[in-house]
């Protein structure tokens, strides 16, 4: 039975940050993921947590300076520092909030800069990163991000995350796979599933082509469900969707599998 975690950068954005835990509470989700906790106290995010009874399952690392088109740090050559200081900053809100892995950001290569200098910073930030994590047995995760969503990203294909998790090698490192972003570039999404299981530790849905409720579009969501279950996957399914409009009113394809009051 697929487990899904509610995505609370995403939905539930009709309240404040701090108030959508309760909501995705209500809402009959056990678990949730957001992009980033450094806006708010470790302790505040723990207490919201376990208020409303609900897991973490995914945060990222900082992006940067998103103003300036930055998208995480990890992969700049000469920001080493910045990268590591940031990697420090997510192990000690990912054992605060007890969250069995982290997305590591790589970042976006400006035009005509060297991609190999990009990727081979990016793997020695990931060992680094590995060796941290490693002992509190939390995972690390890659995600591969399409082009039209974030224009020049270290990696737009699935094929090129599983690539690099299997350069940086080690044994926390796997990769994130986004279906929204997957079908977008890669296509043959039950290939990707069935092919690489165990590769990819945490899955996120959207519509495709726009990213709304898996309800609609080019991606047939029961069937994959169906299939997820059948290769065995028992990660988390994070809901990084754009809701329609109110997002009560659009978890219709959720009633299944909502916890109930
Ligand atoms: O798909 C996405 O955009 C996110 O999952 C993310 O972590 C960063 O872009
Ligand atoms: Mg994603």
């Amino acid at each position: 039975m697929p487990k899904f975690a509610a995505n609370l950068s995403t939905q539930f954005n009709e309240v404040p940050f701090t108030e959508r835990f309760a909501a995705a509470a209500q809402a009959g989700f056990e678990a949730v993921e957001f992009l980033f906790p450094y806006d708010y106290p470790a302790a505040q995010l723990k207490q919201l947590l376990d208020e409303n009874n609900l897991k973490l399952v995914l945060f990222n690392t900082a992006p940067g300076n998103v103003a300036a088109g930055e998208w995480g740090v990890s992969a700049i050559p000469g920001r080493e520092a910045e990268a590591r200081a940031d990697i420090d900053r997510a192990l000690e809100y990912a054992l605060a909030l007890e969250v069995p892995q982290v997305h590591i950001m790589a970042a976006t290569v400006p035009a005509g800069a060297d991609r190999e200098a990009y990727a081979e910073t990016f793997v020695r930030n990931m060992h680094y990163a590995a060796e941290r994590f490693a002992p509190h047995g939390i995972n690390l995760l890659l995600e591969a991000l399409n082009p039209v969503t974030k224009p020049r990203y270290l990696y737009a294909s699935q094929y090129q995350t599983l690539e690099m998790a299997a350069r940086i090698d080690r044994p926390n490192v796997f990769t994130q796979l986004d279906l929204f972003h997957a079908q977008l570039v890669d296509g043959n999404l039950s290939a990707l599933i069935r092919e690489n299981l165990g590769r990819y530790r945490h899955i996120q849905i959207a519509s495709a082509p726009d990213r709304h409720e898996p309800d609609e579009g080019e991606i047939n969501y029961p069937w994959l469900f169906n299939l997820l279950d059948e290769v065995g996957y028992d990660g988390w399914i994070g809901c990084e969707y754009m809701p329609r409009g109110n997002t009560l009113d659009g978890l219709g394809w959720f009633a299944p599998w909502a916890k109930k009051a």
